[in-house]
């Protein structure tokens, strides 16, 4: 399978399928032409086949068209879609399940023959529209190296993917699968600071998410502890150790932490429901 001719689809065209669309095709790994995609909802068909992506009459036709599948729906409704496209699936076709908590063994017991399928589960996050996806991935036990290899280069087009062991992805789900939405907070909240201390709207979000991004990049591209280049702004008897303090009675860490540990053990329900 050449990568340049790979067709993707995407049985479910919600919020991550169009944000892992708009990677791809942002990338140039995967132009939208060689997409395909199934939903419901026609407002959603509609809108990826304004980006040029072909909408198929249903999940059958679409593993038919593709190469890689990608399993978009929401986690419950995983199962059930890999029984419905059992027939069509071969040991040449790679799914690639994005659904939260939904275990290889799931997904795998779910084709209805016994066939062997090669399933990979991805948790990728939403930033891949912009080629800042923070991925893992974790492969199935049908899977050939050169499928893994195609997986990986894929989410590696969209920012950077790690290679797990399949019981960590509930943890990965936790720090950077819902991570964005924290985030988000994160900017809103300092940006309602800078609009409480008189900056307009606009230039206070700005400043806030260039401020997020300019302190992820020093840790990814300098590789200092946090710790480290927290206290290189924090001067003494200044500012920032006055605003540090505020967090701190507030609890920040201890929010952080359980909130990461929340959403990894909701990962864990979803695998029971
Ligand atoms: N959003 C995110 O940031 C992330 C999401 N994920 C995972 O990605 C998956 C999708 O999430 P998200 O995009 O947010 O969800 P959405 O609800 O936005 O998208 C899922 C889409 O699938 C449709 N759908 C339901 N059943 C079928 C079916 N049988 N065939 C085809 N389409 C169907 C839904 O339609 P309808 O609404 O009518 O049911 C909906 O439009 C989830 O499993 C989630 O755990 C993983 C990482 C990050
Ligand atoms: O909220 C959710 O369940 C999905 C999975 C990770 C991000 N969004």
């Amino acid at each position: 399978m050449s990568d340049s001719n790979t067709k993707v689809g995407f049985i479910g065209s919600g919020m991550m399928a169009e944000a892992l669309g708009g990677g791809f095709s942002n990338s140039g790994i995967v132009p939208w032409e060689n997409m395909y995609c199934t939903d419901p909802w026609q407002p959603r068909l509609d809108l990826f086949t304004s980006f040029g992506c072909n909408a198929c009459k249903d999940n059958r036709e679409l593993t038919r068209n593709s190469d890689v599948i990608f399993i978009a729906v929401k986690p419950y409704a995983a199962a059930t879609v890999m029984k419905e496209i059992s027939k069509e699936l071969t040991e040449d076709k790679i799914v690639i399940s994005i659904c939260a908590g939904v275990t290889l063994e799931t997904l795998e017991n779910a084709i209805s023959d016994g066939k062997s399928v090669p399933v990979v589960r991805v948790m990728p996050n939403t930033p891949c529209l912009v080629g800042a996806c923070a991925a893992a991935l974790a492969r199935g036990k049908f899977v050939t190296d050169e499928q893994a290899d195609l997986a990986l280069k894929l989410m590696q087009s969209v920012g950077v993917c790690v290679v797990v062991q399949e019981k960590l992805l509930d943890a990965v789900t936790g720090v950077s699968g819902s991570g964005p939405a924290y985030i988000y907070q994160v900017i809103e909240a300092m940006s309602d600071g800078g609009v409480l201390c008189g900056l307009p709207r606009d230039v206070s979000t700005k400043l806030a998410a260039q401020t997020v991004m300019g302190a992820a990049k020093m840790v990814l591209e300098k590789g200092t502890h946090p710790g480290q280049l927290k206290d290189n702004v924090t001067s003494p008897g200044g500012t920032t150790i006055a605003a540090v303090h505020e967090l701190e009675k507030g609890g920040v860490r201890n929010s952080f932490i359980n909130a990461v540990k929340a959403a990894a053990e909701r990962s864990k329900e979803l695998s029971k429901e």
